[in-house]
Parts: C-alpha cells; sequence; structure tokens
C-alpha cells in the first residue's frame, strides 16, 4: 500500500502546528517520522489516521482518499498504533487485541474459532502469553504498549501507522517489537525517538521540524552530524554499526 500526503495544514486554537506537509511512503518501505518534542509529528499522524480532518490538504492510499472511505474501508486498509490510549473501561488483554479485529468481523459469517487464533497468535508474538484474562488497566506501561501492538497486528492491514511504539519499553522489548514489525513485510510509517532504532530499522527517515518536513532520506543520508545538530540542537558523532552496518550515532554532552 502506497501512502501519499499532499499539502496538509492543520491549526489547533488558530497556531498552525502542521504547515503545508507533503510525504510518499512506498509500499513495503520502513519510514520513520524524527523531530523535536512539540514538533507536531503526533498531529500529523492523527491527520493521516483520521483522528483530525485536515484544515486543508488530503490523505491518499493507493491513490483513493482516505477521506472519502468509511471506517471499515479505512481499517482493512490501515491500521494505527496511537501513543497515549485513553481507555476509559476496562477490559481484557484478549478483548482489547479482538478490538483489532472488527473490520473483518460480520454478524453472521464470523469464524470465532479462526479469530481466536489470530488473536492469541498475536498475544504471543507481543510476549504476553499467559495474560490473555488480565485486565488492560492493570498493566504496565510497556505490557499496555504490546496488547496496543497485537491489536495493530490483528487488523492486518497491509499499512501500519504507529505513534512512538517503543515508548516505554525497555531495550529489549524496544528491538523486539521492532524486529516483529520488520517481519511482517507491511508499509510502516512510525514515530520514532531513538535514532539508532530509526538508523537499525528504516529504510528512510523523514525530519519534522517547526510543523514542517525538513529531509527525508535513508539513514545514511540523514544522519550526518550537521542534520541531527540541525533537528535537536546536539553534537554528535557518527561510526558504523560494525554489524547492522547502518550509521551508529553517538551523542557528545556539552559539559
Ligand atoms: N489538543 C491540543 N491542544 C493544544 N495544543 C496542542 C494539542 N495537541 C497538540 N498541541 C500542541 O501542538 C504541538 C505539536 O504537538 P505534537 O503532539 O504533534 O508534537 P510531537 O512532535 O508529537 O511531540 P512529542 O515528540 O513530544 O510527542 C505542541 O506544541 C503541542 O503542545
Amino acid at each position: 500500500m502506497k501512502l501519499d500526503v499532499k499539502d496538509i495544514k492543520y491549526s489547533i486554537e488558530s497556531k498552525l502546528i502542521v504547515n503545508g506537509v507533503s510525504l510518499g511512503i512506498e509500499e513495503g518501505s520502513f519510514v520513520g517520522l524524527v523531530g523535536p518534542n512539540g514538533c507536531g509529528k503526533s498531529t500529523l499522524l492523527k491527520n493521516i489516521y483520521k483522528v483530525y480532518k485536515p484544515d486543508s490538504g488530503a490523505v491518499f492510499i493507493d491513490g483513493e482518499e482516505l477521506a472519502k472511505m468509511n471506517s471499515r474501508e479505512t481499517a482493512k486498509r490501515m491500521s494505527v498504533m496511537q501513543q497515549e490510549n485513553n481507555v476509559e473501561f476496562d477490559m481484557t488483554v484478549y478483548d482489547m487485541v479482538m478490538i483489532g479485529r472488527f473490520a473483518h468481523q460480520h454478524m453472521f459469517k464470523t469464524d470465532k474459532i479462526a479469530e481466536r487464533e489470530i488473536v492469541i497468535s498475536a498475544i504471543k508474538e507481543v510476549g504476553l502469553e499467559g495474560y490473555e484474562d488480565r485486565s488492560f488497566l492493570s498493566l504496565s506501561g510497556g505490557e499496555k504498549q504490546r496488547t496496543l501492538v497485537a491489536r495493530a497486528l490483528v487488523q492486518k492491514a497491509s499499512l501500519i501507522i504507529l505513534d512512538e511504539p517503543t515508548n516505554h519499553l525497555d531495550i529489549g522489548y524496544q528491538y523486539q517489537i521492532m524486529n516483529i514489525l520488520k517481519k511482517q513485510n507491511l508499509t510502516v510509517f512510525s514515530s520514532i525517538h531513538d535514532l539508532n532504532i530509526a538508523s537499525c530499522y528504516c529504510d528512510r527517515v523523514v525530519f519534522m521540524k517547526s510543523g514542517q518536513i525538513v529531509g527525508a532520506g535513508t539513514p545514511q543520508e540523514m544522519f550526518v552530524p550537521e542534520k541531527i545538530k540541525h533537528l535537536f540542537g546536539v553534537d554528535t558523532k557518527i561510526t558504523q554499526n560494525p554489524v547492522t552496518k547502518k550509521p551508529n550515532i553517538i551523542f557528545i554532552p556539552s559539559v
């Protein structure tokens, strides 16, 4: 699934937060969205996954405008893992993951056993086997995060949008979740704070600053000291990861 974002603008309380963003994500590619706190990453993603309606501009999946699709049609094409999940009433891990199946279920012809297998298998894949009956609200931040990854995976959409998927996760699960996402062969667009994770997993990275895209390219093209300094104001030294051959970003403290 190819994602095209065309000249999106979005304001909150008359402040322009997303200022004319255009980008294209090729089918099967893993693209990271990188930028400082408050630069508009989540707001841009919410415009893409239809929590917000852009003031102007549009989003297309394989040439079809997303705004014109109903929620079932959208969910079959795009799954989403949001950063904060405002769950107001409690449910089990199993039920939370099952929500991801809604676009595939029909009142009279759903194969309940097959549905159950898909859900159980995703719960296992994110390392939460045995947690099926636990209450979602009682989970740790990382366990909640992994439940939401499982929910996004069972949706079986070929495009997945993630807002900071490794937020709350310890280093083991950060890499585990990225590995799981990578091996699905989906088209992925994800905001990522950890530059070395972005370098390791992304085919391309998009740099965002003050509501605008300020650069895009391969990790090798983007993770260079001048560009990182421009984006985050920190000094870095770049080496090559001896195993992945990807840029390895070493941060140099100014003390
Ligand atoms: N509902 C809202 N009401 C008011 N301001 C908002 C709202 N949502 C976002 N903003 C503001 O819009 C700007 C962009 O926020 P956004 O969450 O998109 O940034 P971000 O790049 O995802 O940041 P972070 O890396 O900290 O998650 C911030 O200044 C934020 O305070």
